[in-house]
This record gives structure tokens, C-alpha cells and sequence, in this order.
């Protein structure tokens, strides 16, 4: 993202601005049903005039020269052109709708950008690759093993195709090309094509050419993109219409993995967060669930269920923490958001910052928020009376946030973070997320799926207070969801005297 971007108001990065956007499109079409209506209300008077004057055909010269010898009708035929006419041609030719047509272009002016399409193109990407999930099925509504009843229509098919196309992903927008051959025309294909274009207009050679380039591509990796392009130019050019149509159906009736088995697979094999996303970390057994009574005292008279999540570094998971009431209540905090940057914090400040959620801050003190450092406090054993703001975040769907450290050490410099490094984190799930959203750990294999009002706490830093990069933690792109959290940082210098530093412990229980 520009930098100067970051404060612009973007849809795709929360489903509260994907939410607002549905409320746009609900006013555009409203506009646009009246003014249909009072297109419609026009012709159907022009349509009753034509009616009520009934014109005779008068088909020969005979039949014409007979009517205007009549001089009733020479006289009317006279009056009308002079008198009516004009007044009919004046009454079609008003402007029409124009408040409506008005209101549709500034409804149009705060419509999605480029940029928000762009990301939201990336979101359909992530969830595809991150997931490992076909073009087929995500095109039939099947995502994971979760059967929606929605559908991608044809002209979504291809732009997902065009972008993979373009950022040079052969494989994957092949498929895509293939899923907008798949679809049967719209109805009213010509109508809306008039308007739109056609999607199908040289579909079947520009799948021809990505099926080549993918070809040439894995075939060959050596290859610059110009010199693929121009050799499937050219393979495309040497052949006969009825060759390019041949191979066509050829790869349109075979499966991903028949083509993958003929032309070979790319070389990118998943990462450790793709895998962790997927759900395929080994399973632990080693972690018990209790009742938490004894960080602080409060919690003897009302223990919080506690379950183990990790042991070095230390995770813990603690379940309802967090009422539906005071979800709810949250929520209503939480006004104004503003974009929220992935890794904003992070030592390596080099990359452009990604905008990947829309968050708030509550900073003002209520009774809520009184209630909520309480309990961290009891959760954690932390002090939080030094630092009382609370985060809220809401991902959209696809939204993510690449893998990073909590800890500051690296940029720590007097004034920067004048309560210390942030020596532990504390992430609240205010909803459920349906598919995907995970809080994942890539280098220690532990993926943490939101459940609604539970939390889960980690370690930044060793005992002696230095960086523990095993704490390296992301989020997994959602798939179908909002997802909510309250985001605390614990800072180290107000536990200076509750959690004291102490030598490192060995690291040699995590091999094992
Ligand atoms: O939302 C999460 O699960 C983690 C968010 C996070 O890592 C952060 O805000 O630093
Ligand atoms: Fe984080």
C-alpha cells in the first residue's frame, strides 16, 4: 500500500466495511429501480398515445391520396404536426430520472476503488492457495468441506483468471479460464452484454495461451515471462483454427490432476503457515485443561477454565472470558475504526505496511473496559493499571496478518515504548469465525482456531526479558466469518516486580 493511503476508508480489509458497502449497493439499486420505473411510466404513456390515435397503415399512394382528400383529415394532419407533435417529441426528449441519476453517481463516488479491488482479488488468492482449495470448487461454492448455496457468475470466474494471469500465475489462472468456459451463457447474455461487454469474447484463445504458457512455463523454468510469451505466440499462430479448437477441448474435459500429471507441478511446496492454516500440525497430547484459581486472588472465589496450549513457550488458552452482553457492549466502543497495518510494530519496517483489518482503540475509561483489565490481570498476572487502552480489531473476509513478533526489542529505544518491551500478548475472540482466522504459531506447530470469547496468552520473551523468536505468530486468512478481538499488550517494566527477570530457562524440552 502507498503510505498515503493508509487513512483512506477501505471495504475489503473488515466485514463492517464490507457490511457498509452492501448498504451501498442496497441505495444504488434503489435508485436504479425507480428510475427503471420512471423510464417505464414514459414509454408506457408514449405507448398509450400511439394507441389512442390509432393510426391507419395506409398502405398504397391510392390509399394515402384518398385519406387526405378528406378534408377532416387533411385539417387534423395539419393541426397535429403543427400543434402535438413537437409537444410529444418535447415530452421524450425531457430529461428524465435525473435526481435519481444524480443520486446513483454520488452513491458511485465512494463505490470500491482500485486498490480495494485489488485486495480483495489478493483475498480470493490467499483463501485459494493458502487453503489448497480448487478453482472449482471455490467457483460451485464449495469451500473446504463447507457446501454454500452461492455461486461464482461467469464474469467473477474471469477476473479472478485475468489477475492470476497477470501476476504471472499460469497454473491457477488457467483453471480460472476454464471455470468461465464452464458456465452456460447469462440469460439475457445480449442485453447485458450490450452494457458489460462479453465475458466469453476470445475466452476459449486466451485459455489456449495460458494452457501454452503454463506448458512452456514448467517445462522449462529457465525461460524469461517475455520469452514464454512470445513462443506461445507463436506456437498459437502456427496452428490451424481447427488444432487451437481441438486442443481446447482436450484441456477442458480433463481434470486438475490429470493436466498437473501431465505438465508437471510448480515447485512451490506449502509453507509451515500453509500447513499450520490447514490444520495439519501434529497433534498434541501432552496439554491438560484445569481450573485456574491462584494468579490472583479474586480467582479463588471464581476460578477461570484454563487449557494448555503450549508448554515452552508457554500458551494458554482460557475459555469464556468474555460475555455475549459484553461483546455487544464492545462493540459499541468501538466507533470510530480506522485501517489496521499488518506488522506495524514489527522490527523490519522495510516493506510497505499491508492494511489488513479495521481497528479502534478504546482509550476513554468505562465501566467495560474497568471489568475487561480486571480480568486480564487475572488471567495473566500482569499489571495493567499503566497502560489501560484496549484494542478491537475486525478482519474481512481474506483478511490476514503475516507472520510477526510482538517484542519491539530491536527498534526499542528510550521513549519509543516507555513501558518496556511487550513481554507477553493477550488476544480475546469477540465471535466465532466459521472457516479459517486461526492464531497460528508457525515455528512451533500450534494453530489456535478463535472460539468466541476465549482467549489465548503467550510469551514474547524469555525469562531474562530477551526476544523469543519462537513466538513468531500470524493470522491465517479467514474464510467465511467476522472476525472480532480485543488485542492487550503486556508490557514489561510495570511487572518489573511480579514477574521479575530470571535466567533463561534451557530450551531443551522443545525437541523432544
Ligand atoms: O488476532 C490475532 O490472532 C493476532 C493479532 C496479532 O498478532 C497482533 O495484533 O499483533
Ligand atoms: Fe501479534
Amino acid at each position: 500500500v502507498d503510505p498515503e493511503n493508509y487513512g483512506k476508508d477501505y471495504y475489503s480489509s473488515s466485514v463492517l466495511g464490507l457490511v457498509n458497502l452492501l448498504e451501498l449497493e442496497r441505495k444504488f439499486m434503489e435508485e436504479f429501480t425507480v428510475h427503471a420505473d420512471v423510464m417505464q411510466e414514459k414509454v408506457d404513456n408514449l405507448q398509450m398515445y400511439i394507441d389512442y390515435l390509432d393510426r391507419a397503415q395506409h398502405e398504397s399512394h391510392k390509399e394515402r391520396e384518398k385519406f387526405v382528400s378528406n378534408p377532416l383529415n387533411a385539417y387534423g394532419l395539419i393541426r397535429r404536426l403543427q400543434q402535438d407533435w413537437p409537444k410529444w417529441q418535447n415530452y421524450t426528449q425531457k430529461p428524465l430520472g435525473t435526481a435519481q441519476l444524480n443520486a446513483m453517481e454520488e452513491l458511485l463516488s465512494n463505490a470500491p476503488d482500485s486498490y480495494d479491488m485489488t485486495e480483495s482479488l489478493k483475498s480470493m488468492d490467499r483463501i485459494e492457495k493458502t487453503y489448497d482449495l480448487p478453482a472449482s470448487h471455490i467457483a460451485r461454492g464449495l469451500l473446504q468441506q463447507k457446501q454454500y448455496d452461492t455461486q461464482l457468475p461467469v464474469r467473477d470466474c474471469l477476473a479472478l483468471a485475468q489477475h492470476k494471469y497477470e501476476t504471472g500465475d499460469y497454473i491457477r489462472a488457467s483453471m480460472w479460464y476454464r471455470e468461465a468456459l464452464r458456465h452456460e451463457p447469462e440469460p439475457n447474455a445480449e442485453l447485458i452484454n450490450a452494457v458489460l461487454g462479453d465475458p466469453r469474447e476470445g475466452l476459449d484463445l486466451q485459455f489456449a495461451r495460458t494452457m501454452v504458457i503454463r506448458g512452456l512455463g514448467l517445462s522449462d523454468q529457465s525461460m524469461s515471462r517475455e520469452t514464454i510469451h512470445a513462443s506461445a505466440s507463436d506456437f498459437l499462430n502456427k496452428s490451424s483454427p481447427k488444432d487451437v479448437e481441438e486442443f481446447i477441448s482436450y484441456y477442458l474435459a480433463q481434470s486438475d490432476e490429470e493436466i498437473a500429471k501431465e505438465m508437471g507441478t510448480p515447485q512451490t511446496p506449502p509453507t509451515a503457515h500453509d500447513i499450520g492454516c490447514r490444520g495439519l500440525f501434529p497433534k498434541r497430547t501432552n496439554l491438560v485443561c484445569r481450573y485456574n484459581s491462584t494468579t490472583t486472588p479474586f480467582l479463588k472465589l471464581a476460578p477461570l477454565k484454563m487449557e494448555e496450549v503450549n508448554h515452552d513457550p508457554y500458551i494458554v488458552m482460557y475459555h469464556d472470558v468474555l460475555s455475549e452482553r459484553e461483546i455487544e457492549e464492545m462493540k459499541q466502543l468501538a466507533e470510530p475504526m480506522v485501517n489496521g497495518l499488518s506488522g506495524s510494530d514489527m522490527a523490519n519496517i522495510s516493506e510497505p505496511l499491508e492494511i489488513v483489518a479495521r481497528v479502534a482503540w478504546l482509550v476513554d475509561p468505562s465501566p467495560f473496559r474497568e471489568r475487561l483489565n480486571i480480568r486480564i490481570g487475572d488471567m495473566t498476572g500482569f499489571d495493567v493499571s499503566d497502560f489501560e487502552a484496549l484494542q478491537l480489531a475486525n478482519f474481512g473476509v481474506g483478511s490476514y496478518f503475516k507472520a510477526h513478533y510482538d517484542y519491539l526489542t530491536d527498534r526499542l529505544t528510550e521513549g519509543s515504548s516507555p513501558l518496556g518491551d511487550r513481554t507477553g500478548s493477550l488476544i480475546i475472540y469477540a465471535s466465532e469465525v466459521p472457516q479459517g482466522g486461526a492464531t497460528i504459531f508457525p515455528d512451533i506447530q500450534v494453530t489456535v482456531q478463535p472460539q468466541k470469547g476465549n482467549s489465548v496468552f503467550w510469551y514474547n520473551t524469555f525469562d531474562d526479558s530477551t526476544p523469543d523468536p519462537r513466538s513468531l505468530h500470524g493470522v491465517c486468512p479467514v474464510i467465511a466469518g467476522s472476525r472480532w478481538t480485543v488485542t492487550k499488550w503486556l508490557h514489561q517494566w510495570p511487572q518489573m516486580f511480579l514477574k521479575p527477570c530470571s535466567p533463561r530457562r534451557q530450551l531443551v524440552e522443545r525437541k523432544s
